[in-house]
């Protein structure tokens, strides 16, 4: 761990939110060099409500709340659909270490036409479906508007990346880590997150203010992430990286049992985002180049992501 050295950047999207061309290149650029950088940036004035994040919060507290026989009830059932509750050490981020001490729920945006509803909404709690569908339209939004500025950044149509995610094939996560009891030592490797990269082009990713968020920075070393109210995190996947042809780094990040904070409960809330399943994910041109050869075949976001979470699940 490091407490000395540069920080994960913070970032005002603001200027690129009203601002002109100029700002909004400015903006742009920024979150380039720290894509290149970190991997990770935090990101002021991204649009969203305050009170939208408010609310999403309190209905995951209440969510995570449930008896456990009836958050089983909506139980995740496949890496396909990937949506419903999540149990604690039911996953294990980092598959060399013990399962995460860590529950969850998915959702994700309805396919339209596709049949069938797949989310897995608890009966009988309709405000949770409410505030959370809701929250998942903010999160969408916003997620377009940093993919629009990553665009920008690289050289693109100012639609290269929204178009490429207008199926919303996007994963919504609710995460929280129970207190652990006292006097627990976490086994070897046992962690809260285990480390991991995300799969996806970006996640937007929101914290409470308990902390435990650790990057690992390109020298090898741990360092925090601490929560910073009025923010969100942003971090590029192994998507991303993928197709910028490695220039926007996949950076390992995970959530540690740090002693001071081990027995509170802890909430996050990430949002995956994830190009259309059918996607072509073909090396940027802009990273391309004589001396910058592809080094990535072209594959499909569908693919690529299918691959991830069999890797994860082992189904
Ligand atoms: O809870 C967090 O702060 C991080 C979670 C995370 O990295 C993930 O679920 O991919
Ligand atoms: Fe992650």
């Amino acid at each position: 761990m490091t407490g000395t050295g540069p920080n994960i950047p913070i970032i005002d999207f603001g200027p690129f939110m009203s601002g002109f061309y100029g700002d909004r290149k400015l903006v742009a650029e920024r979150m380039r060099k720290a894509s290149t950088d970190w991997g990770f940036f935090y990101l002021a004035n991204c649009g969203m409500a305050a009170d939208s994040l408010t609310q999403a919060f309190m209905a995951s507290r209440q969510f995570f709340a449930l008896p456990l026989a009836e958050k089983n009830l909506v139980a995740w059932q496949n890496a396909e659909s990937n949506r419903g509750y999540v149990g604690v050490k039911r996953e294990r981020l980092d598959p060399a270490r013990p399962g995460d001490l860590k529950e969850a729920f998915n959702l994700a945006p309805e396919e339209p036409g596709a049949g069938v509803p797949k989310n897995r909404w608890p009966q009988g709690h309709p405000g949770f479906r409410k505030v959370m569908t809701h929250f998942l339209d903010d999160c969408i939004n916003t997620a377009d508007r940093v993919l629009e500025a990553f665009a920008l950044a690289l050289q693109q149509p100012a639609d290269f990346f929204v178009r490429a995610h207008d199926k919303h094939h996007h994963t919504l996560r609710l995460l929280h880590y129970p207190p652990l009891p006292e006097g627990f030592e976490p086994a070897d490797g046992e962690s809260r997150a285990g480390a991991h990269t995300d799969y996806g082009s970006i996640t937007l990713l929101f914290q409470d203010d308990v902390g435990g968020l650790e990057v690992r920075t390109r020298a090898g070393e741990w360092l925090r992430a601490v929560p910073i109210p009025g923010t969100v995190v942003v971090n590029t996947g192994d998507l991303m990286h993928r197709w910028t042809n490695q220039i926007f780094c996949s950076t390992p990040h995970r959530v540690n049992v740090a002693p001071e904070c081990r027995h509170l409960d802890r909430y996050s809330i990430a949002f995956f985002c994830h190009p259309n399943k059918d996607a072509e994910i073909v090396c940027i041109s802009s990273c391309v180049g004589e001396h910058q050869p592809a080094l990535y075949p072209p594959t499909t976001a569908g693919q690529h992501l299918q691959e991830k979470l069999t890797n994860t699940y082992g189904t």
